[in-house]
């Protein structure tokens, strides 16, 4: 009988890597009762045969942020818990094979120095002396990270679990989670069974760190945790008696990862078609389980891996490893509270990087679950970001054989999946497709990005240089600056509000004032605690009891979830009514000629003002406009039934022709929207910045009363800013900007850009970002500063500016 309590604080569902992790972080935070349960034995499922690198230089900010951690927590294990880790701090090197590459590398480097991870660029002869190993035939550059290591990955987990152990927690063993618990929308605990024995044991918390059974064990609950395992292939090579000791070596473009060890080289693949696995289910006793090699698939990569290092054709194959690990649909793992259920917790989906990323995600999720807030942004990571849908199988089979290549593959901005696409289509997409439309994808919605001219291929090409589509956004971006653009944001998410109390709790919830006659658009954020931005929307009043929320489409499950979880016994309900309505934003200074030319209905400022909505009629149909914009011009978005989108939009496409409308996509509505320095949620806004220091402070009426958030306004109020979102504008009118990029102010690395784009009007790269001041700083003084940004080593100067650089006014929408 194993020895388990009936009660425990938390119980954490999994012994690998993750689980340790995540014991070891809530018990130095001084948790009790943790009580860790394994189906089998400790890193039995995929720990035990991870290559075990730990890099720091991921592909954002936070997520470095979080590895660096891991780096950092490793190089102390071993002497805290007095259990060897085979923790070395060997540096890791990464090259470049092409321009487009190396571009990519030197940005992602610059944005990991900004974060304090050692980085250094290197020529092709200093990547020869530092891997004297390596054919040098195509490298064009490398970087090399001087404290990235190695470990032996299952003891790493051992002992992250003595850690947790040291301090209280229980683990363990061959003790199979059956059940989890539930009452009231709550975990209530774990049954659990082992051999012929069973029990129960009350929880608070429960935490998801299944791998590769996470996703089955979550769905028993109705949570979404989409993730499928994927066959993860290397070989291990006899000793090669001239090895001498080398950094981990990342060759990207022939997606291979070296690392040497005892004297061998362990040679591991991301291939750009990998093969889905565990599709029926995963086998009862797997334990410690390998799969077949398949020789035929690695092949390829060894050939090149020989070509790359010549020693290896001589060095015999001690072994060739296939094992399974977790993929997700987007390449990030799920870390944070599963919307759908109070105490469900997730840190699980690690793409083959577990090592580098547990020890932090580990941190991060103790912190979460103790202070009931991440310790900063952890939006892209975070498990309210997966759709229900994504739950599906044949979903997740086909798309991780993409996900798992796109490790290694070129991270172009706006590079767009190609597998398991289509799920989401707005009633337009044939319409749109028919026109040109070249879709992108977020939250499995398929979304018109840009519109090809007729015989101009309607597909992307990648570069970090301008884009094959830079002259159709132009032409739309000016489209809806100089004349008169339609957009399809259908895939907006909708929240109906309403009841009784309706009006009391988005009260308590909005920063704005919600106490607005019907038929009234109030723009506002829902706030944290701590004056953070939770969710950015716009709330139409429909009725004394009813309310429309608008959120972007990517947010609708958190906006949901947080909605729901402050309603507490309100006699109000929320309901998703996203699918009912299609959204076609009318843009621009003949907007309103062209609405005349198809409704009766009185579009003048006196009738229509800014700033509200009412039902219309449109060709033959009704539609719903709301007077708001996102691109900062005249315009009206369109809420049209979803039955009647098509009709709605034949109806503008025809009477357009008069006033030379123009079908336009989501990156003009992007570079619009920047020029104007609107804000993008999850990029320029976050739960981690403050409402003022995002400079929203005009959306904020802490006069109506108490509201979530309003303290922390008031004592920033009080104290002043530490910090300022602002906007610049490159003066090369060349270079461009995406995400990431660091700011300086006078010479010294203050930010980073939270998002970037062209300002077709304004004549050059828009990027937002904040910058530190000093409480009482003011705008003048900050202004007074110079400014440049890092581009991939290049520091390109910018202007500065605390205003929108396009229509400070805002006399624009107003027309
Ligand atoms: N599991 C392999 C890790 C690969 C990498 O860190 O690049």
């Amino acid at each position: 009988m194993p020895d388990l309590p009936s009660a425990a604080r938390v119980v954490i569902i999994g012994g690998g890597i993750s689980g340790c992790s995540v014991a070891y972080h809530l018990a130095e935070l001084g948790w009790t009762d943790i009580v860790l349960l394994e189906r089998k034995q400790l890193t039995s499922g995929t720990t035990w045969h991870a290559a075990g690198l730990v890099g720091q230089l991921q592909s954002t900010q936070n997520r470095t942020r979080l590895a660096k951690y891991s780096a950092d927590l490793y190089m102390r294990l071993e002497a805290e818990t007095g259990l060897a880790t085979g923790f070395r701090q060997c540096g890791s090197m990464t090259v470049a094979l092409s321009t487009e590459r190396r571009e990519e590398i030197l940005r992602l480097a610059g944005m990991a120095r900004a974060f304090g991870v050692e980085v250094h660029e290197l020529t092709p002869s200093e990547v020869g002396a530092m891997h004297p190993h390596l054919n040098l035939d195509g490298v064009v550059a490398g970087v090399h990270l001087p404290k990235d290591g190695q470990a032996d990955p299952g003891n790493v987990a051992l002992a992250l679990a003595k850690g947790a152990r040291m301090r209280g927690a229980r683990i363990v063993e061959n003790v199979k989670v059956s059940t989890v618990t539930t009452a009231g929308g709550r975990v209530t605990g774990v049954d659990w069974q082992s051999g012929e024995e069973s029990g129960h044991i009350a929880a608070e918390h429960v935490v998801n760190c299944g791998g590769m059974w996470g996703r089955d064990l979550a769905a028993r609950n109705g949570v979404t945790v989409p993730l499928h395992a994927c066959e993860h292939f290397y070989i291990v090579t006899e000793t090669i008696p001239e090895l001498q000791r080398l950094p981990v070596l990342r060759v990207p473009e022939e997606c291979a990862y070296f690392k040497e060890d005892a004297g061998k080289i362990l040679l591991g693949a991301f291939e750009p078609v990998a093969k889905p696995w565990g599709m029926d289910g995963i086998r009862e006793d797997f334990c410690f389980d390998q799969l077949p090699e398949d020789f035929d698939h690695f092949e390829p990569i060894l050939e090149k891996a020989i070509h790359r290092m010549p020693m290896l054709a001589e060095a015999g194959i001690h072994t060739f490893f296939n094992g399974p690990e977790s993929f997700t649909p987007d390449d990030r793992y799920y870390l944070g509270e599963a919307p759908e259920l109070r105490g469900y917790w997730v840190a699980a989906g690690y793409n083959s990087i577990g090592i580098a990323s547990s020890g932090g995600a580990g941190m991060a999720l103790a912190r979460w679950m103790t202070d009931g807030a991440p310790p900063f942004d952890l939006w892209e990571v975070d498990v309210r970001r997966a759709q229900p849908f994504q739950k599906n199988r044949r979903y997740l089979r086909e798309r991780v054989s993409e996900t798992l290549g796109l490790l290694y593959a070129d991270h172009f901005p706006y590079r767009q999946m190609a597998s398991s696409r289509g799920i989401r289509r707005s009633p337009l997409h044939e319409h749109l497709k028919a026109r040109g439309a070249v879709f992108g994808e977020v939250a499995g919605w398929e979304r018109a990005n840009w519109f090809a001219d007729a015989g101009q291929p309607a597909e992307y090409r990648y570069t970090w240089g301008r884009a094959n589509w830079f002259d159709n956004q132009r032409a739309e971006h000016m489209a809806l600056r100089e004349g008169v653009g339609l957009l399809d944001m259908t895939s907006f998410g909708k929240i109906r509000v309403e009841g009784r109390d309706a009006l009391a709790v988005l009260q308590t919830l909005c920063a704005n004032d919600m106490d607005v006659a019907a038929g009234r658009i109030v723009y506002t954020q829902m706030l944290n605690a701590r004056g953070g931005i939770e969710s950015d929307l716009t709330v139409t009043r429909l009725s004394e009891t009813a309310f429309l929320l608008v959120v972007p489409g990517a947010t609708l499950q958190r906006d949901l979830n947080w909605l729901r979880r402050h309603l507490g016994d309100a006699a109000a309900v929320v309901t998703d009514v996203s699918s009912g309505e299609a959204v076609l934003p009318l843009m621009g200074p003949k907007a309103r000629d062209l609405m005349a030319l198809v409704s009766p209905d009185d579009f003048s400022n006196g009738a229509f003002p800014f700033g509200t909505a009412r039902e219309i009629e449109i060709g033959m149909g009704l539609a719903r406009a709301h007077r708001v914009s996102y691109v900062g011009e005249l315009g009206w978005e369109l809420y049209v039934p979803t039955e009647q989108a098509a009709h709605v939009f034949e109806t503008l496409v025809e009477a357009g022709t008069e006033v030379g409308l123009r079908l336009c996509g989501l990156h003009a509505m992007d570079s619009c929207r920047i020029e104007r320095a609107f804000r993008h949620f999850g990029h320029d806004i976050t739960d981690e910045d403050h409402v003022l220091e995002a400079g929203l402070g005009f959306a904020v009426r802490t006069g109506k009363g108490d509201f979530i958030g309003r303290d922390a306004i008031l004592k920033v109020r009080e104290t002043g800013l530490s910090r300022r979102l602002m906007q610049f504008r490159l003066t090369d009118p060349e270079a461009l900007l995406y995400h990431g990029e660091p700011i300086l102010r006078d010479g010294k690395v203050v930010g980073h850009v939270t998002s970037g784009n062209y300002g077709h009007a304004l004549g050059g790269a828009i990027g937002l970002g904040y910058v530190p001041c000093s409480p009482g700083e003011t705008g003048a003084e900050m202004l007074a500063s110079t400014y440049a940004i890092d581009i991939a080593g290049r520091l390109c100067p910018a202007d500065a500016s605390l205003a929108p650089l396009y229509d400070p006014r805002s006399e624009r929408v107003k027309l």
